[in-house]
């Protein structure tokens, strides 16, 4: 596996960059794209940089390191590969090269439910790997997803849903993005996004939610809350987790950045279930903003599947480990001497605290 040197990226936002030089413009638009006017999408970036972080001075910070636990498992950092779909649409490995860049970094990846790998082949990299799901409209295939990600050594499922429909995402649909002829896109009775979401069950419910809940007895996480009190009502059916996220705003336009939420769901949590979050983290002074309103770790799309479309495996390996980096270096810079120590005094969101 080929190193990926800091000529070709030296920061998350780079790879960017690289992966619209090597896609077809109508596959970048679809993963670089939101919806709507892409508003949420910008305030997603927005909202981190308007964060502060205040940092501690005169502490010990000559044994910092960036490992935690998530869902009680350790990890090298705070960081899970959020799930993406198609990935051997960017890359010809697909999924199994994020699976094994994940593994050699010690992160946890979350394969979507739309892979275009097989659970088995992505279980092979032997890094601890959570299953996506969708609640589909026909229930046998849900329960087949599930059924398959415990017999493939999942260690989650995470539902996902904020996705009752797929919204038009202008990007992608003006460059005319269409699946590959040549690649198999499971459950999909068409070659687009819209044809596929068609097949995802709109009328998902709290009692789906308990229907899903009976099939597994791993733990559950939902992926897509940014209330409160959808928070409150996950707690109180039992979830393991919760990711505080708009689908990196790709669904509904106009939604808050989940880091301007973040604090108000976890007071809602209060401590019953471990909260993440996703869209637009891209610095590790993003993951510390997050951990400082309460997180317990963020997840990374994008960068992860731009980074698997420039360089592969030896890409997402090389994007994980600068974030890694860029974490170690910001919480010894803040007075930190692991995640745990990341706390609300470390952080401003408004003017003062
Ligand atoms: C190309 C692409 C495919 C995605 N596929 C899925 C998916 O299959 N299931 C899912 O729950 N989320 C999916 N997401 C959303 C991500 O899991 C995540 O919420 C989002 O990308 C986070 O924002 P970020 O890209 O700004 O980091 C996808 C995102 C992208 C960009
Ligand atoms: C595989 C895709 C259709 C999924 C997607 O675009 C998304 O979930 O944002």
């Amino acid at each position: 596996m080929a190193e990926v040197r800091d000529a070709e990226f030296l920061n998350l936002h780079d790879v960017e960059a690289c992966a619209r030089d090597v896609l077809d413009p109508a596959t970048f638009a679809f993963l670089a794209g939101g919806a709507g006017d892409e508003v949420t999408l910008r305030r997603n970036r927005a909202a981190f940089e308007r964060c502060r972080l205040v940092p501690r001075v005169l502490v010990d910070v000559g044994a910092a390191t960036t490992a935690t636990t998530v869902l009680g498992r350790p990890a090298a950092m705070p960081v899970v590969v959020a799930p993406m779909g198609i990935q051997r649409a960017v890359h010809p490995e697909g999924e199994c090269a994020t699976a094994r860049a994940a593994a050699a970094g010690g992160t946890t990846l979350c394969l979507s439910n739309i892979s275009t790998c097989a659970p088995a082949d992505v279980a092979a990299a032997g890094g601890p790997w959570w299953q996506q799901l969708y609640s589909w409209r026909d229930h046998g295939l849900t329960r087949g997803v599930v059924e398959q990600a415990e017999a493939c050594g999942a260690e989650a499922i995470v539902l996902t849903v904020d996705s009752g429909v797929v919204p038009r995402r202008e990007r992608a649909l003006r460059a005319g993005f269409a699946f590959p002829d040549t690649l198999e896109v499971p459950v999909c009775g068409g070659r687009t996004p819209a044809d596929l979401h068609v097949q995802v069950d709109v009328t998902l419910s709290w009692s789906t939610f308990e229907r899903i809940a009976g099939l597994t007895r791993l733990p559950l996480v939902l992926k897509g809350i940014l209330s409160p009190a959808d928070a409150a009502l996950a707690c109180e059916h039992g979830v393991a987790g919760i990711v505080v996220s708009n689908h990196g705003g790709r669904q509904l336009d106009g939604t808050p950045a989940p880091l301007e939420v973040l604090a108000a769901v976890v007071e809602a949590v209060a401590g019953r279930a471990e909260v993440l979050l996703d869209s637009g983290v891209r610095r590790g002074t993003d993951v510390l903003a997050a951990l400082a309103l309460g997180a317990r770790a963020v997840m990374v799309g994008r960068p992860v599947i731009y980074a698997l479309a420039a360089a592969g495996e030896a890409g997402v390996a090389r994007v994980l480990e600068l974030l890694r980096a860029e974490i170690e270096q910001g919480l010894t810079l803040l007075g930190c001497t692991s995640p745990d120590d990341v706390g609300q005094e470390h952080v401003l969101i408004g003017a003062t605290w």
